[in-house]
């Protein structure tokens, strides 16, 4: 995937050791840096998405990781945990089992990330393939509520406006919890910037 320096191809070193494929890199309020998760075959390179839009007035920089998904790890590796501001969890709705692993794969994000709100969407694809449907729509809502995530249903293949839709959701979601952030960190620092000096 191209992007900034903060994505490197995995390779190995002249000790045979495997060095990480992403580098860290602190992203700044309009940088949003999006990982997408779910099982193999769901689609998720179908959902990729990349530019620069105006998201609630804020400039935005999107930079997304198409992940793959290796022996049902669902792409959530630790280096791709700690690199994201957010996720998009994706499943098939043409696919039971796609639908079933994203309550562990939701927390296990939640664990990796504790102490921290980490935003994420949850987008049913293949919405387009209705007589094999195996996941109904309510379902979807069902456990987005009950993870509370916002949740989006749409055929990437046939629908790149509800796909972009999804992006922007997720990325407003990152800006507030970033703007959040910062004011707190405002206020704590803040406040010794303004400090008289005692006389
Ligand atoms: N009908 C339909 N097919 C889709 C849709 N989105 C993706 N596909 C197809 O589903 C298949 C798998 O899509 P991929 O994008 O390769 O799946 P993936 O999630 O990246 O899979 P891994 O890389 O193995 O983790 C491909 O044949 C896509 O063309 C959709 O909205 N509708």
């Amino acid at each position: 995937m191209s992007g900034s320096a903060s994505l490197a191809e995995s390779s190995t070193g002249s000790s045979g050791a495997l060095k990480p494929y992403l580098k860290r890199k602190k992203s700044s309020l309009g940088e949003t840096k999006i990982a997408i998760l779910g099982y193999e075959g769901v689609g998720k390179s179908e959902c990729k998405y990349k530019h620069s839009a105006i998201v609630d007035g804020e400039n935005t920089a999107f930079e997304i990781l198409d992940t793959r998904s290796l022996s049902g790890d669902c792409g959530a590796r630790e280096d791709v945990l700690r690199w994201a501001d957010g996720f998009m969890l994706v499943y098939s709705v043409v696919c039971r089992k796609t639908f079933e692993v994203l309550r562990d794969l939701h927390k296990k994000i939640e664990e990796f990330r504790r102490g921290t709100t980490v935003p994420i969407v949850i987008v049913g694809n293949k919405s387009d393939l209705a007589h094999m449907r195996q996941v109904t729509q309510v379902e979807g809502l069902k456990l987005a509520a009950e993870l509370g995530c916002p949740f989006v249903e749409l055929s990437a293949s046939e629908d790149v406006t509800k796909v972009v839709e999804a992006f922007h959701t997720l990325c407003r979601d990152i800006i507030d919890y970033k703007r959040r952030s910062r004011t707190f960190l405002d206020r704590v620092f803040g406040a010794f910037g303004r400090e008289k000096p005692s006389s």
